[in-house]
């Protein structure tokens, strides 16, 4: 099974692959839309990009091209503990506080804020594609008076010290990873951390109707579908449209998904099932290097 990630080697993205998929060929490619197009070719059989942050939030390239691009089935999920952690090149350890610029990718940089703020004032933010090319960097470039915010593995990858340990402002700091196919297949996996069924459903409203959304909400309340995320992206299409990005605690069924559905589409929404999928989670072991 060839699943392409988010690359290069060490990202966060490498990991969730490496914890859910330990018997596959990890592929990494260099950006997210990148791993799309991959899928599209049919290069690889699944590919796994973030989607979600506990800090950040969306992961909007990825959602969009989800929605805008190739609406690719999601067939799984999994979640994953997210360490940051501050580190230069090994020629530069005893000046690290005299850096000028820290690389990373835009999400990490946004969880260390506060400690950006605090202990490095001034210095350059500069975002790389992911947080391990943000690492190769650091080791391509000795010279540079530079620091990349990364994981353990991508220390270990990249033979960079870590000068400070967990350096994100919030402990409980999560990622969730879509596995995504061309095909809605059943997802093969060895992992057993499985936490339940989601179903992803994509609802567009009718133009200017007073109470839509609430109709909506109360469509999935009704039948006691638990929903664990609500997102509102923009259409593309003028200023102020929007559609809504939907995750149901629960397996697609015969008889709740397909009326709510149509309960839906007679209110005038246009609604799309965006996968029906396994959700895991990968335990604070997986960021250590073995
Ligand atoms: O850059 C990475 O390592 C990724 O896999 C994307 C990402 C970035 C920051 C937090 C979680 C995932």
């Amino acid at each position: 099974m060839k699943i392409g990630f988010l690359g290069p080697k060490a990202t966060f993205t490498d990991i969730a692959v490496r914890g859910l998929f330990p018997g596959g060929t990890a592929i990494p490619f260099p950006t997210i839309p990148a791993c799309f197009d991959a899928l599209a070719e049919e290069a690889i059989d699944l590919a796994v990009v973030p989607i979600e942050n506990a800090l950040e939030g969306s992961v909007n390239i990825t959602l969009d091209y989800l929605i805008h691009e190739a609406m690719f089935p999601i067939v799984g999920e999994v979640t994953a503990p997210i360490r940051q952690h501050l580190m230069v090149h090994p020629a530069n350890v005893n000046e690290w506080n005299e850096i000028k610029s820290v690389y990373s990718h835009s999400h990490a940089i946004a969880q260390c804020h506060k400690f950006l703020h605090s202990s490095l004032k001034g210095a350059q933010l500069v975002n790389t594609t992911s947080t391990a090319a943000a690492a190769k960097h650091i080791q391509d470039h000795p010279h540079e008076k530079a620091a990349a915010i990364a994981n353990l593995l991508a220390a270990e990858e990249y033979g960079l010290e870590i000068v400070k340990n967990d350096i994100h402002d919030f402990s409980h700091n999560h990622t969730r990873f879509i596995v995504i196919s061309k095909t809605a297949e059943t997802l093969q996996t060895e992992k057993k951390e499985f936490k339940g069924h989601k179903t992803s459903v994509m609802v567009t409203l009718p133009d200017d109707r007073a109470g839509a959304l609430h109709q909506v909400l109360s469509a999935f309340a009704w039948r006691k579908l638990n929903l664990s995320k609500i997102e509102s992206r923009p259409m593309k299409t003028g200023l102020g449209n929007y559609f809504f990005i939907i995750d149901i605690d629960m397996q697609e069924d015969e008889v709740l998904i397909p009326g709510v559905t149509a309960e839906l589409e007679a209110l005038g929404c246009k609604v799309n099932i965006l996968g029906s999928y396994p959700s895991f989670q990968l335990g604070k072991d997986s960021l250590t290097v073995s």
